[in-house]
């Protein structure tokens, strides 16, 4: 893969039927935003959906692009943090859309990170069964996963994302510039879905971020070229799977362990999604080699590039009330690829070389889970 010195608008299709839409990926592009979604819903109007955080960096901007489109808009301010995916934001959410009377033609635009884009999205999904809906995606691991496939939803006590609908987009916004004033720590737990995409299905993009993470964690061109593939990679797996009948649950690599870990930790605790993630690829390579499907020294080689970049790969590096194996294989069991009570599992037998594994026994992962705690 080459790096080129400059970052021009990038267009990476999402081909679903009547349902296809665009990734655009550049600098300086949320000063189009208002153009593009002028193109998009002539006459028609908006609600900015955003959060606390990202409503002081970025909301003027996008507004003052909006009303230089002639473009009526509105914005909806939601807390940050993960939270804010609950029915209580929902609610509050709907309401607003309802009493702003935007009909279905008119357009929710999630500004924000993944907890924006999944409530967003999973709002315009509903309201009036159906609303357009456009993402501008300010967080890396929103560029690079959750704005793109339409997976929309929230949280319950039960688990994560266990409300939702897949709702497209109408199109995807990425500018590379607003990652200039996200926080090291998001800038790391998004690039853990980076990374995914090297461990599921392309040992050559894993090895060259092994090689580039200090350039693409400097931002520029390296950065870029990162998101890019990225967007590619999912555009490619959700453009073959929409639905995920099949292998998209590949994206779920690190999910069954990661997200069952974020619920222990509790919503808005002291772990995000992508750390929770990194310590879940790290889990399912290490539960694939000790199945004797994946060689030793991946697992290791995946352990060692996530924590040269600061991430956790550990079940033991998070809070110990987070570890009770019993109360992690109970979470586990609310996830959405379970079949006929049984666990379904993204495995490994290798970099790059991710399946779909049905047929790992209950018992074997509660013995595994008590291993890791004990590490
Ligand atoms: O898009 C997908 O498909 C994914 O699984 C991508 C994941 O990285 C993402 O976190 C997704 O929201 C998880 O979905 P879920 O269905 O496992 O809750």
């Amino acid at each position: 893969m080459t790096v080129d010195d400059t970052t021009p608008l990038l267009t990476v299709p999402v081909s679903l039927g009547d349902r296809s839409y665009d990734i655009f990926i550049g600098s300086g592009l949320l000063a189009e935003a208002g153009e593009r979604l002028a193109g998009l819903a002539p006459g028609g109007r908006a609600m900015v959906v955003t959060d606390e955080t990202v409503a002081e960096r970025h909301l003027p901007a996008l507004m003052a692009a909006l009303e230089s489109a002639k473009v009526p808009a509105e914005a909806f301010v939601v807390p940050a943090g993960e939270a804010t995916k609950s029915f209580a934001e929902l609610e509050r959410l709907v309401d607003a859309v309802l009493t702003a009377r935007l009909e279905r033609g008119d357009t929710i635009v999630a500004l924000g990170g993944g907890v924006v884009g999944d409530l967003a999205g999973f709002a315009a999904g509903i309201v009036r069964r159906g609303m357009a809906f456009v993402q501008i995606p300010t967080t890396l691991l929103a560029q690079v996963d959750s704005s793109v496939g339409g997976k929309t939803g929230i949280n319950t006590a039960h688990g994560k994302n266990l409300v939702g609908v897949f709702h497209q987009p109408q199109f995807v916004l990425i500018d590379t510039d607003l990652l200039a004033t996200l926080p090291p720590r998001h800038l790391k737990a998004g690039y853990a879905e980076v990374v995914k995409y090297g461990l599921i299905d392309d040992p050559v993009f894993f090895g060259w971020l092994e090689a580039n993470a200090p350039a693409v964690f400097a931002g520029g061109p390296a950065l870029a070229e990162a998101i890019a593939a990225s967007c590619r990679a999912k555009a490619r797996v959700v453009a073959a799977d929409e639905r995920e009948a099949g292998n998209r649950a590949l994206l779920n690599l690190g999910h069954t362990f990661g997200h069952a870990l974020e619920a222990a930790v509790g919503y808005g605790g002291d772990l995000v999604h992508g750390e929770a993630v990194a310590i879940g690829m790290a889990m399912a390579f290490r539960l694939s080699t000790l199945l004797g499907f994946c060689p030793a020294e991946d697992a290791v080689r995946v352990e060692r590039h996530l924590h040269a970049v600061g991430l956790l790969a550990d079940l033991t590096e998070v809070p110990a009330t987070a570890r009770d194996p019993a109360r992690l294989l109970a979470l586990m069991a609310q996830d959405k690829k379970v079949q006929r009570g049984a666990l379904t599992l993204i495995l490994t037998r290798g970099i790059g070389r991710s399946f779909i594994a049905h047929d790992v026994a209950a018992d074997v992962i509660a013995d595994f889970l008590e291993d890791e705690t004990a590490r």
